[in-house]
């Protein structure tokens, strides 16, 4: 028997569903056997995967971010799977959308598992106690600020809020909606302190100075979804990826829309896929590539996709039961597949993970109060600018 160490980053619910995909695959493989492990979210993998690698003691295959994996794939830590993939038939089977997020130049570093898009939640209970009945309009920023406004003045004094403080993937979307990027993805030209992104990050730290939302998600931003599956806010925009969590929670409460045009409908494509490391001995390679593979085959993306609410990846998944089931009974899962056509991959050069390990902070900065928005962001812009060049990108 091959075995293969496989970190990632799903726990709970989502980690279930991956155990299910674990098994299946075991079954079919007897000869193989995958010890999962989950690690921590995103950034905690980029760290442990940072500290594993010089003392040779990394995975055989690791889950990474779509914009963080640049940094290994530069490295020469990433196996080149370009090789595997062209001979597979699963790349005619990807959407195109899926197909590219792991392509760097002419090389194909990972292969995709979990795709997303951010996605507008709404509490329709709260809303509708606060006066907005039926379908919300939530196009724009400042539909948002004055419906988030109602929920705080009606609702306040019953501990709820609004509208959960923006997650970084949220931030990223804003921005976009707003008509720009925080890296261009195709000449990689730093966009940080552009006037547009200026702009978005303005109105997003307002709704925290005005205490539209609350300052527990700012400074660590699963406390805004965590008050969302509680019932304590009245909107939160966060990946599709928790359409099943927040359905689980909320039942038919849960309204789903998507994100703001402000006006640009633009939204950037997340998630994570599947990447081998270069070290791990060929025959290994070799099985951690049957498991990537099948990991994004349409049996077993259908069930991660019916389990979790990220994006089927496989042309032929959303045809099995499992997915059409879940296209027909839960209302909203589709909302992030209906947005694919604005939907855009983001930069993915060596200095993205800096740039957003780096962007927790300003982002704490500029909405707690402490900094204002175009002085943080026109540093940010230059440190950024900096460690590119030391990167050599
Ligand atoms: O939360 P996920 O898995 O949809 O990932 C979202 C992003 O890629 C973070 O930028």
């Amino acid at each position: 028997q091959t075995t293969v160490t496989f970190w990632h980053s799903f726990n709970n619910a989502n980690g279930r569903a991956l155990d299910e995909i674990v098994a299946n695959f075991e079954a079919v493989h007897p000869e193989i056997n995958i010890e999962a492990e989950y690690v921590g979210n995103y950034n905690d993998i980029v760290a442990r995967l940072q500290a594993a690698i010089p003392a040779n003691r990394g995975p055989d295959a690791v889950i990474l971010e779509v914009t963080r994996y640049g940094l290994f794939a530069d490295a020469g830590v990433l196996a080149d799977l370009t090789p595997y993939f062209d001979a597979d038939p699963l790349k005619d089977e990807l959407y195109d959308y899926a197909r590219q997020i792991g392509v760097i130049g002419e090389k194909n570093f990972i292969v995709p598992f979990n795709s997303s898009t951010p996605v507008l939640y709404y509490n329709k209970d709260v809303l509708a106690r606060a006066g907005i009945e039926g379908e919300p309009d939530l196009k724009t920023f400042d539909a948002i600020t004055t419906a988030a406004r109602s929920v705080n003045e009606t609702l306040g004094a019953e501990g709820i809020t609004g509208i959960a403080a923006p997650g970084q993937f949220a931030r990223w979307g804003l921005v976009m909606a707003n008509g720009s990027d925080l890296i261009d993805p195709m000449s990689g030209e730093i966009l940080l302190d552009d006037p547009k992104t200026l702009e978005a990050y303005e109105w997003m730290a307002s709704l925290v100075t005005e205490g539209l939302a609350s300052a527990d998600g700012v400074t660590e931003e699963d406390n805004g979804r965590d008050a969302f599956l509680a019932g304590k806010v009245g909107i939160m925009m966060n990946s599709t990826g928790n359409y099943v969590g927040s359905r689980s929670a909320l039942g038919d409460k849960l309204g789903v829309l998507p994100m703001p045009c402000n006006p640009d409908c633009a939204v950037p494509i997340g998630g994570a896929g599947i990447g081998i490391m270069a070290t791990s001995q060929q025959d290994v390679q070799d099985a951690a590539y049957e498991f990537v593979s099948y990991a994004a085959s349409p049996e077993a993306n259908a069930i991660w996709f019916a389990a979790t609410g990220y994006l089927p990846i496989n042309k032929n998944s959303a045809e099995l039961p499992v997915a059409a089931d879940a296209l027909a009974s839960q209302p909203g899962i589709d909302v992030a597949i209906n947005s694919l056509p604005h939907a855009h991959g983001r930069a993915r050069t060596p200095v993205v993970t800096w740039m957003r390990t780096t962007e927790y902070d300003m982002w704490q900065a500029m909405a707690l109060g402490q900094r204002p928005v175009a002085e943080t962001m026109t540093q940010f812009a230059a440190d950024t600018r900096a460690e590119a060049a030391r990167l050599g990108n």
